[in-house]
């Protein structure tokens, strides 16, 4: 379980985050939700303890995280950033191997035993195909996929991930997702910050909606992410739909349309050919 309490940070006297207080389980999805600016990164680095210089308590388990060692910490919590690109072309193999560090003697090389543990994580994501190749020649859900191996690899069963989706295509956020929503049923903890509020209804169980740095509403995201909250928080009206989703009720959301943008005007077969 990881908590954090009465939490509040400042950038030179400049109060960034007040007050933030939530629990999140084995199993559970929560979606940070915001606008630019809300806190969301800098709540994140407090969490992963990067910043050292907050009130409050952050624990797992019941333990301070002040009071374990890096190594400690990452043994229990992973960091998945955006996709990026590393400097040196490494396997991705390599990549996924490196969440193996925080398991090895310090000066010690990883072993044959590493490699097949993360062969093992690329499998239990569906891309061991792509073992031998260069981090920097894969897709960039390809790239996200790994970095999620390599939190697999890592055995952290908490999962920090700032905004996963953001550069993917629409297949790849939902192949992404999917896979982070399949971790979360196994138990693992994923504590995810995304701009999209339907990730919250499709794939979350549990939401926060952070302003100005302070959860301005927290809970289940079905009952809690309404047509006013959207309004308020990112100043555009909506519609909720609420529609059945195979196994699932879910809800989608669809942005009011301000008057007819001529959206039914038949093209005429010679302007397709100039597209
Ligand atoms: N190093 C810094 N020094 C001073 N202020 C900072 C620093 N980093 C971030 N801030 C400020 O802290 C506030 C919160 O920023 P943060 O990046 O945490 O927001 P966010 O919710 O992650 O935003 P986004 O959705 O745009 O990524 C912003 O007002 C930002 O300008």
């Amino acid at each position: 379980m990881l908590e954090v309490k009465e939490l509040s940070f400042d950038y030179r006297e400049r109060e960034i985050l007040k007050d933030i207080s939530f629990t999140a389980m084995a199993g559970d999805f929560l979606c940070i939700l915001g606008p630019n600016g809300a806190g969301k990164s800098t709540l994140f680095r407090c969490i992963l303890g990067l910043h050292k210089r907050y009130n409050g308590i952050v624990s797992i388990h019941n333990e301070n995280i002040k009071n374990m060692s890096q190594v400690k910490l990452a043994k229990k919590m992973a960091y998945i950033p955006q996709s990026h690109y590393p400097t040196f072309n490494f396997k991705v193999l390599d990549i996924v191997a490196m969440g193996l560090t925080v398991h090895l003697d310090k000066l010690a090389s990883p072993t044959g035993e590493h490699e097949k543990l993360a062969y093992e994580a690329l499998e239990q994501l569906g891309i061991s195909y792509l073992w031998n190749r260069g981090y920097g020649e894969i897709s960039g859900g390809e790239r996200q996929m790994t970095l999620i191996a390599r939190a697999v690899a890592q055995k952290s069963f908490i999962l920090l991930m700032d905004e996963p989706t953001a550069n993917l295509d629409y297949g790849n956020q939902i192949r992404v997702l999917e896979k982070v929503r399949e971790l979360a049923q196994e138990g693992y903890t994923i504590i995810m910050t995304t701009h999209n509020p339907e990730h919250a209804f499709i794939y979350g169980n549990k939401m926060l909606m952070m302003q100005k740095g302070e959860i301005t509403c927290a809970g289940c995201p079905t009952i809690e992410l309404t047509e006013e909250l959207i309004q308020n928080v990112y100043g555009v009206s909506v519609e909720i739909h609420e529609i059945y989703n195979g196994d699932v009720d879910t809800k989608v959301i669809v942005p009011k349309l301000k008057g007819d943008y001529g959206k039914n005007v038949s093209m005429d077969r010679r302007e397709y050919s100039l597209l």
